[in-house]
């Protein structure tokens, strides 16, 4: 636009120009320490920042590929009864999430039957279909007073009662769960286990995580991970919940192998609400008869879910960024001209004098005339 305000031949004529740089020495002590001033803030924000804490040298890989096996060990009492794991844990070849039923069971013996339940025969009716317990027949029993009507019911009976309370099995905050996780840095070929190379058997069967004291034992006490999550046993016990066992894997392979260690953190990922309180789920134990009756016993299990998730990211060095940001770091250092050259040509005394020096226009013409003399003189010299 500055170009153009001459008119269109201006505008032409400046399209067509070259600008070059051209040095201009400015004996100013003021500036002078201005520029070494803003150079320096720029090479200490690229050494300090970029490079020693951001790491700028190396590359990172995110995609960690991880396998988690779990085992879970304890034994409680329910009803006079002793329960272990495989009463109390699924499913039984535990991975990276499994369950640990906290309450007595609901159980419920079931016989494959007929039974009839008391059904309103007025609208609205569908509703309640859709939570009937089995199918219905078809067979109704009519009558003048609703509260006499039946219809037949096929399904296991008898039907569930959830009035039934229980109370938590205590002794599974004491039972303890065995976690071994083995990841990879694909870009890196880099593989690591979170058991130490050194661990022995008389350590895992003695030891138990802690986040301060222990942070190498891979056994964690369920009551130490309830915890950790900052949750009361008996709360998360009585409803069900889901809690996350997090393994983070930040590891600078830079530096020798057994600095690249596993961390803990436990978080509970369910939150609380009126409708559905924790977290629950039913299955059956299935028998059959001499007499080919069938049997089942459905447990509803109020439990606690574990998630182990595994995350982390490795650095290492590469000559590509560490050339990269060595690059930007030199062309940056390049801007304390820039602001120097807004405080001479606005601020300093002087100001129009040096914008006279620093900004020369030359025309092509004037350049050959002077040429041209500058070559007679000469040649006159030579004669
Ligand atoms: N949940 C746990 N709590 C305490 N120790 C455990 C637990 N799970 C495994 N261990 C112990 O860790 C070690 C390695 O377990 P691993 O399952 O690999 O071997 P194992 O001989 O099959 O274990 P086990 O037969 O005792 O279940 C064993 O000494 C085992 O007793």
């Amino acid at each position: 636009i500055q170009w153009c305000t001459g008119g269109a031949h201006a505008c032409i004529a400046s399209f067509f120009s070259y600008e070059t740089t051209k040095s201009v020495v400015v004996k100013s002590w003021t500036l002078g320490l201005i520029n070494r001033i803003v150079q320096l803030l720029i090479l200490a924000y690229f050494i300090g920042w970029v490079f020693l804490h951001e790491k700028a040298y190396q590359v990172q890989d995110t995609a960690i590929e991880s396998s988690v096996v779990t085992k879970v060990k304890g034994s409680g009492v329910y009803n006079k009864t002793i329960m272990d794991i495989t009463d109390l844990v699924s499913p039984p070849q535990v991975s990276d999430t499994f369950h640990l039923d906290t309450l007595g069971p609901l159980i419920h013996f079931h016989l494959h039957f007929l039974c009839q339940l008391f059904l309103p025969l007025f609208p609205p009716f569908n509703p309640l279909v859709c939570l009937l317990p089995g199918i219905m027949t078809g067979r109704c029993v009519n009558s003048s007073n609703s509260v006499d009507s039946f219809c037949e019911v096929k399904g296991w009976c008898p039907t569930e009662n959830d009035t039934v309370t229980t109370s938590p099995i205590m002794e599974v905050e004491n039972f303890t769960i065995f976690i071994k996780n083995n990841i990879r840095f694909p870009m890196f070929g880099f593989a690591k286990g979170n058991l130490q190379p050194d661990i022995t058997q008389d350590f895992l069967k003695t030891c138990s995580f802690h986040t301060q004291d222990n942070i190498y034992c891979p056994i964690f006490k369920v009551g130490d991970v309830l915890r950790f999550a900052q949750q009361d046993f008996y709360s998360i016990a009585k409803h069900g919940g889901v809690v996350a066992i997090k393994i983070g894997w930040v590891c600078d392979l830079d530096k020798s192998e057994e600095f690249c260690n596993p961390s803990y953190s436990f978080v509970r990922l369910d939150k609380k609400n009126n409708v559905s309180k924790g977290y629950n789920f039913r299955y059956a134990k299935y028998y059959k008869a001499e007499n080919g009756t069938k049997y089942r016993t459905l447990i509803k299990a109020i439990a606690i879910r574990f998630d182990v998730i595994v995350y982390g990211a490795a650095r290492k060095f590469n000559v590509i960024p560490t050339l990269i940001n060595i690059v930007a770091a030199l062309t940056s250092v390049g801007l304390g001209t820039v602001l120097c050259d807004i405080i001479l040509l606005n601020f300093l005394k002087g100001a129009q004098q040096y914008k006279a020096k620093k900004f020369e226009e030359v025309e092509e013409e004037e350049l050959e005339k002077q040429t041209m003399k500058l070559t007679s003189t000469l040649d006159s010299i030579v004669d």
